[in-house]
């Protein structure tokens, strides 16, 4: 045995020993570069054709009818052209092809044949896109990187209203980033990791110069752990529809900061005379939309409705941005939830309880999103698909935030908690008509 095969036969029995699994453990990527990936791309390029074959991916160049002495045959077309792909390139969890399509071809059946792709691969899970006309991108993880929940980052410096709240499957940060989405729609069921994403969101917000304001109609339950920077926090409806009109008259003036600036937005104001971006939290919108039915409480959930709406509707460009969270957005919340869901562009779905919720939270911008949420499981906490109207979808999983480490931002950061003129007054006032009965 000359040295060189001496030299392979040792790091074979090495890395069969012990090293694979110190370089798995340590160094996942160098491992899947190392041993799942080759095999990987073997497997993508002997397989392309007849995969491409029994998923409809291949196009017939030749017809199927054919003129044979006077009489016209029909048969099988003899030879299925597979779309042309790139050399498998490789991702820390995965790979990603390229595929051009042919002439007349659309992304749609390689979107339906995502999971086939998936099982011939031996992947994990296979993502379809087009990012531009005539071409497909495959994305193909190996394994689910959602798989454990993941620790907070220390720090995250991001743009001013940005929050790096978790992990997405192809391996980026999840950001939510309020100037690009204005506004949020986030669903989920008991115990999916809605609060957990609220509490992160709020912790990564908190920071920042932006006001923060809570409408949290199950008494403060779930926000009160936030109130030291919180501008203010309305615990039941009556309390939130002062919060709302507060904001609405907030939004009049925005209005006119910037008309007397000449400008589109408040972005476009001078910075010693813009207004301070707010950020308003909404969780539980059915205790803030379902009512016992009284005259009382009826009007008053119609009128919170319509200053939702009406923030959601021209809110963006003045830096009033709302976060609508709940277990359900389905019209027995009333008429205006439909519309009010319209406006809000970016959408978190995470394990839902029915179908109907999915769809509803994530159908009209994207019904494969729709589909993949429904599959979130309940061990899955903190998994959600989020997605926006920019176009566009992908699984993710927030950083796992405590109420410990949440009430501790809170706290840090109290003395950034801006004065927004009207709120508190709106609440004293409430409060003081209620001890007044
Ligand atoms: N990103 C995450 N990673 C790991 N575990 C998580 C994550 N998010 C939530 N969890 C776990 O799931 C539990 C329930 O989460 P959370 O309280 O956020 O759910 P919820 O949807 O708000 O429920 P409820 O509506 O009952 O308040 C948490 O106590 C936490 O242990």
């Amino acid at each position: 045995m000359g040295p060189i095969a001496l030299v392979l036969v040792l790091i074979v029995l090495a890395w069969r020993w012990r090293l694979g699994r110190i370089v798995r453990e340590r160094r996942p990527a160098w491992y899947w570069y190392l041993t799942g990936y080759p095999v990987a791309v073997v497997r993508v390029l002997a397989s392309w054709r007849k995969v491409a074959q029994l998923n409809d991916l291949s196009v017939t160049h030749k017809p199927t009818r054919a003129v044979l002495g006077g009489l016209a045959v029909k048969g099988e077309a003899l030879r299925p052209i597979a779309p042309r792909i790139s050399f498998p390139r490789p991702m820390p969890n995965g790979l990603s092809v390229v595929v051009q399509l042919h002439p007349g071809q659309t992304p749609v059946p390689f979107l339906v044949a995502a999971d086939a792709l998936a099982h011939a691969w031996r992947m994990f899970a296979v993502r379809v896109t087009s990012p531009e006309r005539g071409v497909v991108h495959l994305v193909a993880t190996a394994a689910d990187p959602l798989a454990a929940p993941g620790a907070a980052p220390g720090s995250s410096p991001l743009s001013l209203l940005a929050a790096l709240v978790g992990l997405l499957e192809n391996g980026r940060a999840w950001v939510m980033d309020f100037r690009r989405v204005a506004h949020w729609l986030i669903v989920g069921a008991t115990r999916s990791g809605k609060s957990t994403l609220l509490a992160r969101l709020i912790t990564e917000l908190a920071p920042q110069p932006v006001a923060l304001i809570g409408i949290d109609c199950k008494g403060g339950m779930e926000l009160g752990i936030f109130a030291p920077r919180l501008s203010a926090l309305a615990t039941n409806r009556r309390e939130a529809l002062a919060v709302l009109s507060a904001l609405v008259v907030d939004m009049q003036d925005r209005m006119r900061t910037c008309r007397f600036a000449g400008a589109r937005s408040i972005w476009d104001v001078p910075e010693e005379q813009r207004p301070i971006p707010v950020v308003l939290i909404v969780d539980e919108i059915a205790e803030l939309f379902l009512t016992s039915g009284s005259k009382e409480e009826k009007a008053e959930a119609e009128q919170c409705s319509t200053y939702l709406l009406r923030i959601a509707q021209l809110g963006a460009a003045l830096g009033l941005h709302l976060v609508i969270a709940g277990q359900r957005v389905g019209s027995d919340l009333g008429p205006g939830i439909t519309a009010l869901r319209a406006q809000l562009g970016g959408r978190v779905c995470h394990r839902v309880n029915d179908p109907g919720t999915a769809e509803m939270t994530l159908g009209d911008i994207n019904k494969d999103a729709a589909i993949v949420a429904q599959s979130i499981t309940p061990d899955e906490q903190g998994v959600a698909v989020t997605a926006s109207d920019e176009g566009g979808w992908v699984r993710g999983r927030s950083h796992l935030t405590t109420v410990a480490d949440a009430q501790q931002a809170a706290a840090r950061y109290a003395g950034m908690t801006p004065h927004l003129p009207g709120l508190p007054r709106a609440l004293e006032a409430i409060d003081g008509e209620e001890g007044a009965e």
